[in-house]
């Protein structure tokens, strides 16, 4: 999607995509990522999701990348944070102790700025970019992480019936854009009629990427 797209949608509120509480699929798997504690996660595409703050509570270090300022000053004033703002390459970098935003493109976000990290995780990230943009995100999220493992929610539904975002990203898709570099595990899958923007049945899917 073009960045006016995504601006516009933060402008006017238009976020059905945030959950407004930690994703049940990150609480029930965040443990298949193996992490020590106070690892530090990356979540690209991140709104401001409050798995942000989940995972904060649960000891983690937490890295993010959004395009929208208006969601990421959002997300500060929902943790209640006042940010530390300096430029970070192309992007702005939002800080609190444990915590920092990339503010900006995520195809802008370099590996050096980024820093160290141990995993990603991706929920409406994937999904929320066309067929066509996806292998250029993939390679570049696994080029500025190190290919950390990952862990990706997907949702999967009849893409005829109407358009994304979010888009259906079925595990076939998935499999094409990482085996190269990855073992693919499913961890889940929940159909529900409604699992589409509350109208259309589709079916939540759960993947860990392992390096190879
Ligand atoms: C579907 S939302 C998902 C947000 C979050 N992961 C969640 O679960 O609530 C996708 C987000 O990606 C952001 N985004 C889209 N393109 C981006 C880009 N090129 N760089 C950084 N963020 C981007 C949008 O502004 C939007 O907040």
């Amino acid at each position: 999607m073009e960045p006016g797209f995504w601006q516009a949608r933060w402008e006017t509120k238009q976020i059905g995509f945030h959950e407004g509480k930690p994703n049940a699929y990150l609480v029930k798997h965040l443990d298949r990522l193996g992490l020590a504690p106070g690892a530090r996660i990356f979540l690209p595409l991140c709104g401001k999701t409050r798995d942000i703050a989940y995972l904060l509570g649960q000891g983690f270090a937490v890295a993010g990348a959004e395009l929208s300022r208006i969601a990421v000053e959002e997300l500060f004033a929902e943790l209640e944070v006042v940010p530390e703002i300096t430029a970070a390459g192309d992007l702005l970098r939002f800080s609190a102790p444990g915590l920092d935003i990339f503010q900006g493109d995520i195809f802008a976000l370099e590996a050096e700025t980024l820093g160290p990290v141990d995993a990603v995780y991706d929920r409406a990230a994937l999904i929320a970019l066309p067929p066509d943009m996806r292998p250029s995100y993939a390679a570049h999220v696994t080029a500025i992480t190190g290919a950390v493992p990952q862990l990706v929610v997907t949702i999967v539904y009849d893409q005829s019936l109407v358009g994304g975002p979010p888009f259906s990203v079925p595990a076939v898709a998935v499999h094409a854009l990482h085996d190269a570099g990855y073992r693919v595990t499913h961890l889940d899958a929940v159909t529900r009629p409604d699992a589409l923007k509350g109208q259309w049945e589709a079916t939540e899917e759960v993947h860990l990427l392992e390096r190879r």
